[in-house]
């Protein structure tokens, strides 16, 4: 059974940038490479309902901090049995956000910390009710709320399709996510966290990928390493 990482952090922080530089850090070494991005917009009827809210469709539903929570479970949930698949068939399987980022950002909504009621209902829903699979490890891209927040914008402007969402232009809640996720990988919730910083470089991006990969794979490609709870900051340069 291979390893699955989950990768975490704010909106813009540089997650996807981040799961493609491992995914070819990790295919340099010879593993086998699976990836997932939730949520599934284009897969999913419930997270291209929570894609719609997140844009002020569906009237009061993204007002609803457990009903915005429940459609993003269930988008993972539908997803379990590929994600188990994928476990079985690759050295590596990357998911660009997972059940952390319905705790960190629905908390944050609540204004609770990560010892609130709303962390333990989603690992409750998820991982106990809905049985998704638990990942083997999570990385958090920690970057300044205000990078994170001028690379949402600098993306909007170039790219229609992608103005931001009701979560991406409120700074004040992205404010408090950032706070969850420091609180979670203190708690080493749900699985050992190594954080990250993203701030610029493509070079100094490549070596923080192959040191996450080397550190989740091993040397070469055996499996099975993310044991015991690691938390690693490695800013990246310029
Ligand atoms: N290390 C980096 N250095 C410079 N720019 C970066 C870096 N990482 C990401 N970016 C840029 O920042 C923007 C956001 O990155 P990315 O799409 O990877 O973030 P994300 O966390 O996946 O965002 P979201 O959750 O909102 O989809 C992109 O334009 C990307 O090119
Ligand atoms: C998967 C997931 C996401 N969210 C939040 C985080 C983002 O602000 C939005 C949309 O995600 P995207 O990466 O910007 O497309 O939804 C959440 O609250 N819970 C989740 O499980």
């Amino acid at each position: 059974m291979g390893v699955m990482v989950a990768v975490e952090g704010l909106d813009g922080a540089g997650k996807a940038t981040l799961v493609a530089a491992l995914a070819d850090a990790a295919a340099r070494r010879g593993a086998t490479v699976g990836t997932f991005a939730f949520p599934r917009y284009d897969a999913d009827v419930h997270a291209a309902l929570a894609g719609e809210a997140l844009h002020g469709a569906h009237g009061d539903l993204r007002s609803s901090v457990h009903a915005m929570a429940v459609l993003f479970a269930l988008d993972r949930s539908g997803a379990a049995p590929e994600l188990r698949a994928a476990r079985d068939a690759h050295d590596l399987v990357l998911v660009d956000r997972y059940v952390a980022s319905n705790a960190a950002y629905g908390a944050a909504r609540q204004e609770e910390d990560a010892d609130g009621g709303f962390v333990a209902w989603v690992r409750a829903l998820e991982i106990a009710r809905l049985g998704v699979p638990v990942p083997d490890a999570q990385v958090l891209v920690r970057v300044p709320g205000d990078l994170a927040a001028r690379r949402v914008r600098e993306r909007a402007a170039a790219d229609p399709s992608r103005t931001p969402d009701g979560y991406e232009s409120d700074a004040a809640l992205q404010a408090r996510c950032a706070q969850v996720y420091d609180e979670l990988v203190a708690r080493t919730w749900l699985a050992p966290w190594s954080v990250v910083g993203a701030e610029e470089g493509r070079a100094a991006l490549t070596r923080t990928a192959e040191s996450v990969v080397a550190e989740r794979l091993g040397d070469g490609t055996s499996r099975g390493i993310a044991s015991g709870s690691s938390v690693r900051s490695d800013t990246i340069e310029t």
